[in-house]
């Protein structure tokens, strides 16, 4: 059976990055995808993007809707302070399993819990099941048409605090004209948005980033 492009990708980094290196760990998928397959990564240049915004929050309990390979996961864990941790979920096995071991090759996996399902079943779950009392950042990079209702999900559930930090990929492209119109018309939300260009792409796309007013 042929393998995946995220089986190749992992395979890639398994063969030229370093283990143990979170930054060679996300140049080698940078590497591949720009040069060999595209893939949904954020990337290199919306990751200075959100390396900036963890690094302003320092969070302690961050939360990520959609893994897909773990670029992301390392590229936030990396940044990560010690006894901080990241949640990040993602609904399709095969890309669970990649990340998993992507997270593992990095050497991030103390910081980081993988949980597997879609979101709108895992959010519901993060007080009781993971002991998660409230969320300082949330990375939502998963399907488009579930940012909104996950950004609803997550204040039903009372996961965002005074100061949470929601930062959304792909506004513009490919786009999240539901979660645009919720977030920014909505008073419990100050928006900024961060224009910037789709992963491997001279596409422009942008970064939307909520803080919770409480
Ligand atoms: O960053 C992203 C990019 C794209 C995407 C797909 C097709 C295309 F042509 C261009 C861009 C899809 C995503 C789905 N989930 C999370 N992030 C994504
Ligand atoms: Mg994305």
């Amino acid at each position: 059976m042929n393998q995946s492009k995220e089986r190749r990708i992992l395979n890639f980094v398994l063969q030229n990055a370093v283990r143990g290196d979170p930054c060679s760990v996300m140049e080698t998928i940078d590497k591949y995808c720009s040069e060999k397959e595209w893939a949904m990564n954020v990337g290199d240049v919306k990751g200075v993007i959100l390396d900036k915004t963890v690094e302003e929050i320092n969070p302690k309990v961050a939360l990520e809707l959609g893994t897909y390979c773990g670029y992301s996961a390392v590229r936030i864990a990396r940044l990560l302070k010690a006894g901080a941790c990241l949640l990040t979920v993602e609904f399709n096995p095969e890309f669970a399993a990649i990340a998993k071991q992507m997270i593992e090759f990095a050497g991030v996996q103390d910081k980081v819990k993988l949980l597997e399902g879609p979101s709108e079943v895992i959010i519901p779950q993060l007080k009781k099941k993971y002991e998660v009392d409230t969320l300082d950042f949330v990375f939502v990079d998963h399907w488009k048409d579930r940012y909104a209702p996950d950004t609803i999900l997550l204040q039903e559930c009372s996961l965002l605090r005074k100061g949470s930090v929601l930062l959304a990929d792909n506004i513009i492209f490919p786009g999240a004209p539901e979660f645009v119109k919720y977030i920014r018309n909505n008073p419990r939300f100050q928006c900024s948005t961060y224009p910037s260009y789709l992963e491997y792409m001279k596409v422009q796309d942008a970064m939307e980033k909520a803080v919770f007013l409480g």
